[in-house]
């Protein structure tokens, strides 16, 4: 232990064992505070030092998911911050109420030191945790704060300087807090005032956007006490009805009304404020909202607090008009149309096609999993069609197909003459290309870990250093990601950056396989539609129906496409019999997925994952109708008679022909 965290641990147990006057101390009230709530109520022992907290992927998963709408919305305002501090060596957390982070951003360069310090995705500040600290002093407190070296609890905390400001929900309920934190900084504590200034200022943003956000088809009135600041900054915004109940509100408002309604009946309030009338704290009602349109003069739209008189300058926004009013704008269809037009029926189709339309026009990055076939790029161009940056480039890159030599060339670009073989002219590089479009980085899962390292600096700073450039130039690129295999047993396994994959996943979109889908009735019909040229009648018989229906698909909607131009290219005339189809499908095999196993053309591996996901029936199925003939059942399946043994093996199948179940 190091001579300052000797000397932190003993000013700790003096004021625990209340041997020190507060005031002698020269620190901030709310951190002496906490610092008593550390040791009697959270029980924390000053001379344990405690490594963080960091929180397994899967329960991490849960609270990102939780705050997923928040995160998006908060996104913009998280980055802007980042801008603005990350030169000066911070880096920045967003937590939920817990106290977990759940979204980080900071130089990817310092990663080890930053993890061990607890500053990184998954970390839990909560102060029964971490002791005194920014995060978890302001969800204590309510209140935005610095936490500056040994104002920290831990004593293995005491070189950081963190600051943090709470972001509530539209109802007052802490709903986030945003922190920046710097491994070093100089002593003095006002060396920091800025910094909470600035998170301050972000965190307010984040809440009225929050806010705007969830009421947008409500009314929302805006004040200042400044005419010239109210349709710029203004200081309180709160979400209306039709009815005049207050809805929501930021937390200058909440404060506002607070202190109003104390002043109207002498004593706190303690009452919800949401539900309560607009006039109970303002000289407004309903009727007056449109007259402080933005469009009149802000010097002519003055309110009063209904309490104290107090003058504040209002600026309304109306809801916009409903189906049937003369102004009426067309509904906003909550799936847009490139989305809609990939699925009917199908629910886990339709939760990813809602969660893609929440996502269209975000910055955050998707990552698309699923089998191989399944639609993942298909989704993707679906998702770029629906959003802004459809009139823009889409530029795929499949990351498995580019050799690891040329991969960097391609992505990034290069300047003419920037290597021995390069383009005469140089090259502009994929990543460039997709400016103001997406860039599509499909079986991100094959990507080799070097360019990892390079493609994490890009999505992060959003900025691209072609081959031979000293000066890295902008970009301004949204990144949809894609691949079949499990990442996060990638990341385990070393192979896959962690960082990159938390970048990466801004939100994950997983496409269900084919022989799950519920609208697989209607993709055929809709396949088979558009691949019949005009003028040619041509349907499926009953029984070649039901064997689409019933074949287990492992290689999903490409699959099924290959099976239906096949048919149509063999079948006669008006109608698509059994025999029409592809061996695998017309042989007659009994029941679904019994042919799942019989595919030669299938790779070994994606057969290997179709036989365990499909599992023992299947296999048992394929088994039974060839009598259990493990040769027979191996040569239908492209695999060896081994692989059929172990697979059995491992379902625990044994033949009626006991010779069968021995490996040969
Ligand atoms: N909803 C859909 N409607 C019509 N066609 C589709 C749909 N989804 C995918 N397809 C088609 O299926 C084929 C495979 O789709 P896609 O290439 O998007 O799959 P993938 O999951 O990206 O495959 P891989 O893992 O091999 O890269 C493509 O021809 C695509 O156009």
């Amino acid at each position: 232990m190091r001579r300052e965290q000797a000397a932190h641990i003993d000013e700790l147990v003096r004021v625990a064992n209340g041997q020190a006057e507060p005031s002698a101390l020269g620190r901030d009230a709310v951190i002496q505070q906490s610092w008593r709530r550390c040791v009697s109520e959270h029980k924390l022992d000053p001379e344990v030092l405690r490594d963080p907290c960091i929180l397994t992927q899967s329960r991490l998963r849960e609270h990102q998911d939780a705050m997923e709408e928040f995160t998006h919305t908060a996104r913009f305002g998280v980055e802007t911050l980042y801008r603005q501090v990350a030169g000066l060596g911070y880096v920045l957390l967003l937590t939920d109420a817990k106290g977990v982070t759940v979204d980080f951003i900071g130089d990817p360069t310092f990663d080890n030191n930053l993890m061990r310090a607890g500053l990184y995705l998954g970390a839990d500040w909560h102060e029964q945790h971490a002791g005194t600290c920014a995060v978890g002093t302001c969800i204590a407190t309510g209140d935005a704060l610095i936490v500056h070296q040994t104002d920290h609890f831990d004593a293995t905390h005491i070189p950081l300087t963190c600051t943090a400001a709470p972001v509530f929900d539209p109802a007052g309920n802490l709903a986030a807090v945003l922190d920046i934190s710097a491994l070093r900084s100089p002593v003095p504590k006002e060396s920091q005032f800025l910094a909470l200034q600035f998170v301050r200022s972000i965190a307010n943003k984040i809440e009225t956007a929050n806010l705007v956000n969830r009421f947008r088809r409500e009314w929302i009135i805006k004040l200042a006490a400044s005419p010239e600041f109210v349709d710029v900054e203004p200081s309180y915004v709160l979400a209306v009805d039709g009815s005049e109940r207050i809805l929501g509100f930021n937390n200058q408002a909440r404060q506002l009304m607070l202190r109003e309604s104390e002043r109207r009946i002498g004593r706190p309030d303690r009452r919800m404020l949401v539900g309560r009338r607009l006039s109970e704290f303002f000289d407004l009602s309903i009727d007056d909202l449109p007259r402080f349109s933005h469009s009149r003069p802000a010097s002519q739209r003055m309110v009063r607090l209904a309490a104290s008189g107090t003058p504040l300058f209002a600026q309304s926004l109306a809801p916009p008009s409903r189906p049937g009013t003369p102004m009426a704008e067309p509904a906003t269809p909550a799936v847009p149309e490139p989305l809609q037009a990939l699925f009917r029926d199908d629910p886990a189709m339709r939760q990813v096609a809602t969660r893609a339309a929440k996502l269209v026009n975000t910055q955050m990055s998707l990552l698309i999993c699923g089998e191989t076939g399944s639609g993942k790029e298909h989704l993707a161009k679906a998702i770029h069609a629906a959003s802004a940056r459809s009139g823009r480039a889409f530029v795929p890159v499949n990351c498995a197909a580019l050799p690891e030599t040329l991969i960097e060339g391609e992505l990034f670009g290069y300047e003419p003459g920037a290597f021995t073989g390069a383009a005469a002219r140089g090259k502009k590089g994929l990543v460039i290309e997709a400016d103001g479009g997406t860039l599509f980085l499909d079986e991100i899962g094959d990507m080799p870990l070097a360019l990892q390292t390079r493609l994490l600096r890009v999505l992060a700073e959003r900025e691209v250093t072609p081959l031979g450039r000293s000066k890295p130039m902008p970009v301004n690129i949204r990144v949809i990601a894609a691949t079949h295999r499990d990442l996060v047993a990638e990341v385990k396994a070393g192979r896959f950056r962690e960082d990159l994959y938390f970048r990466l996943s801004g939100a994950v979109l997983t496409l269900p396989p084919l022989r799950e889908r519920r609208d697989l009735g209607w993709l055929i019909e809709r396949l088979l539609a558009d691949r019949v040229a005009a003028g040619r009648t041509l349907r499926l018989s009953e029984e070649a129906l039901q064997a689409l229906l019933g074949y287990g698909w492992p290689g999903n909607i490409r699959e099924l496409i290959n099976a239906l131009d096949y048919a149509c290219a063999v079948a006669g005339e008006g109608r698509i019999e059994r025999g029409d189809l592809p061996d695998r499908l017309s042989a007659g095999v009994d029941g679904p997925g019994a042919i799942l196993a019989r595919i030669p053309s299938a790779p070994v591996d994606e057969m290997e994952q179709a036989g365990r996901r499909t599992g023992r029936e299947e296999l048992v199925g394929a088994l039974r109708a060839r009598r259990w003939n493990v040769s027979a059942v191996a040569r239908d399946l492209g695999l060896d008679r081994t692989t059929v043994h172990r697979r059995m093996r491992r379902f625990g199948i044994l033949s009626p022909r006991q010779e069968d179940t021995a490996e040969p």
